[in-house]
């Protein structure tokens, strides 16, 4: 049903001096669904999802949200739609302690409501509602550390949080598990797991089994071009995604 599907992407195209890094793309994102783009170095991964935020402007092609023609819109305004990328918009602010800087998320002018946390029982409100974000990302107890002494994989809980003080409806991650240790990679797994419960979270990620255990559905890249869709236990049997990942040492 075409209410299912949050984000769609037709014919995306996008061309560096004659050089196309993403070939007439098609994308459907299911609402709710975790979707994964995952393709060899090169394969046009970010130049997509920076076509998908709107950090680059497509050659070629339209992008739709909730139904709405979003091309060629700013990344402020498709964020205010519900559309969110993390780790870009989302900076942490080093020298503000955890909470600080979630209640700094909370206060950013995305959506229309920030200007009125000025009374005691609105102060309150957004003190609540930095501790229920800070509590739902497992930095209860850090809440009053400087950004810049948490541990690297705290951190990146931390991002998750300010970006989720926008309240998206949709989740952009670009390679959530870089340059976390292995006893990070799955308490962040298990995090966009638990956020993903009543979003939609679309991710570029190189570490393949957080690929398979997370995504609902994989987009496969090569060559600027989608070799194959599909679950995990499909993508991974196709000879063409076998062969992909082989000829350029990825297997
Ligand atoms: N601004 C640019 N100008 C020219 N070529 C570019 C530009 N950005 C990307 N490319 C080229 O487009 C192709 C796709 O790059 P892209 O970074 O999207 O791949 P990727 O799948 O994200 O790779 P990786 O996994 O290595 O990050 C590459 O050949 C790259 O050199």
């Amino acid at each position: 049903m075409q209410n299912d599907i949050i984000l769609e992407a037709t014919g995306l195209t996008k061309e560096f001096l004659g050089f196309v890094a993403v070939k007439d793309v098609n994308l459907r994102v299911r609402r709710h669904s975790i979707h994964a783009l995952i393709g060899p170095n090169g394969a046009g991964k970010t130049t997509c999802f920076n076509l998908l935020t709107h950090f680059l402007v497509p050659t070629s092609g339209r992008i739709r949200f909730n139904g709405v023609d979003i091309t060629g819109r700013s990344p402020a305004a498709i964020a205010r739609m519900g559309l969110v990328r993390s780790f870009q918009i989302s900076a942490v602010f080093p020298h503000l302690t955890v909470r600080d800087n979630v209640r700094v998320a909370l206060q950013r002018p995305l959506r229309n409501s920030f200007q009125f946390w000025r009374s005691d029982s609105m102060l309150d409100r957004l003190n609540d509602r930095a501790l229920a974000l800070i509590e739902a990302v497992g930095l209860a107890p850090y809440a009053g550390l400087p950004a810049v002494e948490l541990p690297y994989g705290r951190k990146r809980a931390l991002e998750i949080a300010t970006t989720l003080a926008l309240e998206p409806e949709m989740l952009l991650l670009d390679e959530p598990m870089a340059g976390l240790a292995h006893e990070d990679i799955d308490r962040i797994a298990q995090l966009i797991r638990k956020v993903a419960a009543d979003r939609t979270v679309l991710m570029v990620e190189h570490n393949m089994s957080v690929v398979a255990d997370l995504s609902d559905t994989i987009t496969v890249l090569a060559r600027g071009e989608k070799l194959a869709e599909g679950p995990y236990a499909e993508v991974s049997k196709h000879p063409q995604v076998i062969e992909a990942y082989v000829g350029t040492g990825h297997g």
